[in-house]
């Protein structure tokens, strides 16, 4: 289809959406419709089945939370055109309603922004009469959490706090890629996985020259990993977003910005509260780490060295086409990690990881001076706050085997007098915040800390 019929669509809509439970099989369907005609998008994702059958109730709340992720995940075509009708299928309670309107403007808020379209920060989303069916409450929070792996630093410190305090989590990933596989495979958990397939047709408008750009995807993760915790009986999904993940990169057209938005904690009780709202689900989903600074989680990492052959947080080792093979060296993600794991690990062990020792580089000065604020705004990435990295950076600038180090140098030459005063008064090691972790859970990261 050509670009100028997308741009002349002026709705979206969520037409059915279905689960086998005896397969996994979820069907989500889309529609992109204006004078020019309709373009339809399937999206299937195949969710792990469990041993026996799933209770009916279970299966019930699967289904509701399916519904849900039909809503969130449709955000992968509404960009391809950003109409400004959102045509929901069915009524929505107000918890669910603010959830899914969260999603399609604070979550595409980066898109908004590098499209140049201020309306979809303010999209209203249209719903029928009447009011959604009751449900009743599912209440498994006493089981096995289930933890989800993205193959990084985090979500292994999770698992490892989680395994440590005994609650012998499962861990689970939406399409492993090789990565996550020898991640689960270093952590000798018997792991869980579903897969998801984009429509392929996006990927030709997109090649054609539709809009695109980032989306939400970590609310996306979430609900798969939700609904497959209900169909095996498990209990909570633990999460791994931490502190910083709530804070904007920019504020645009008087709204934050932020890459991270589905990480944060906006999210995370919006979520939660859309979970309990239309699907019953009771203490259903939280971050374990969210009260840490990506710093102290670093920190925290460089105390577990069975995954320092696999562990990989760069997001070019996750793209769907041509990913990279672990670390690629060269983005801020990288730049961010490697400076967050060196004060608390020998340098040797760090390179080893890497591959390469990013701080013997100056051509990563640049990139550095930007996670150090010093130039432009916070990369959109997942990366820590700038007084993170100056703490870090002042940590290194006392450490014999790193004070002498070029890019050490030539960044602590750089940063201001009131960037080190800042990281002088930082509380980056002190938990705090908002969380949604419950008792029985925050005490295995007390013990970890
Ligand atoms: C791996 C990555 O960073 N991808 C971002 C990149 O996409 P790219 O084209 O370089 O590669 P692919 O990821 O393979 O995507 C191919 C196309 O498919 C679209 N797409 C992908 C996943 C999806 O769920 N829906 C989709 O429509 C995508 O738009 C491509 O056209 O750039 C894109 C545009 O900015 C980003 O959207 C891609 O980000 C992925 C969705 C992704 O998985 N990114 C995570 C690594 C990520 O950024 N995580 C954030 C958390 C963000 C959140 O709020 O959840 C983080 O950790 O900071
Ligand atoms: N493919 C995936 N399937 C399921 N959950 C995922 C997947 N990728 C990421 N996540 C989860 O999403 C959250 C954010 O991911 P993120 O990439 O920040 O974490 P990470 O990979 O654990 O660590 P790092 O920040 O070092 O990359 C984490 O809880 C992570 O477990």
């Amino acid at each position: 289809m050509p670009t100028e019929q997308l741009r002349q669509m002026d709705a979206f809509s969520f037409p059915a959406c279905s689960l086998d439970p005896a397969t996994g099989a979820v069907t989500l369907e889309y529609a992109l419709s204006g004078p020019g005609g309709e373009v339809r998008f399937t999206e299937r994702i195949t969710l792990p089945t469990p041993a026996e059958p799933p209770a009916p109730a279970a299966v019930a709340a699967a289904e509701r939370v399916v519904e849900l992720l039909h809503l969130v995940a449709g955000v992968s075509y509404y960009k391809a055109a950003a109409p400004h009708r959102l045509v929901l299928p069915r009524p929505l309670g107000p918890a669910s309603l603010a959830y899914v309107t969260a999603i399609y403007t604070k979550g595409l808020g980066e898109y908004a922004y590098r499209n140049d379209l201020p309306y979809v920060l303010e999209l209203v989303p249209e719903t029928p009469a009447g009011s959604p069916p009751a449900v009743a409450p599912l209440d498994q929070q006493d089981g096995r959490p289930l933890s989800t792996v993205g193959g990084g630093k985090d979500s292994i410190v999770s698992l490892e706090a989680l395994r440590r305090a005994g609650l012998d989590p499962v861990p689970f990933s939406v399409n492993p890629n090789p990565v996550i596989v020898s991640v689960n495979e270093a952590s000798g958990l018997p792991a869980l996985a579903a897969r998801r397939a984009i429509d392929p047709a996006l990927f030709e408008l997109n090649r054609a020259g539709a809009r695109n750009g980032h989306i939400p995807v970590t609310a996306i993760n979430s609900l798969i990993a939700v609904a497959t915790a209900v169909l095996h009986g498990l209990g909570p999904v633990v999460m791994s977003n931490e502190r910083s993940a709530s804070d904007p990169n920019l504020i645009w057209h008087g709204h934050e910005i932020n890459h991270q938005w589905s990480k944060g904690v906006e999210a995370e009780g919006l979520l939660r509260a859309a979970l309990t709202e239309h699907a019953g689900l009771i203490e259903p989903y939280f971050s374990l780490l969210r009260s840490l600074s990506e710093l102290h989680i670093a920190k925290l990492f460089a105390q577990f060295d069975r995954y320092d052959d696999v562990v990989t947080s760069c997001n070019a080792a996750f793209k769907l086409h041509d990913p990279s093979a672990r670390w690629c060296g060269h983005c801020p993600k990288c730049r961010f990690v490697f400076l967050a794991l060196a004060p608390f690990m020998p340098r040797e062990r760090l390179v080893r990881i890497f591959g390469k020792d990013m701080l013997d580089d100056p051509d990563q000065v640049p990139g550095y001076l930007e996670l150090l604020g010093i130039d432009a705004h916070k990369p959109f990435e997942c990366v820590g706050e700038v007084e993170e990295s100056t703490v870090a950076l002042s940590l290194l600038a006392q450490q014999e085997q790193w004070r002498n180090a070029p890019v050490v140098r030539a960044l602590v030459a750089a940063v201001p007098a009131e960037g080190w005063a800042a990281a002088g008064t930082s509380d980056v090691f002190s938990p705090g915040g908002t969380t949604y972790v419950p008792p029985a859970y925050a005490k295995t990261l007390t013990a970890l800390t």
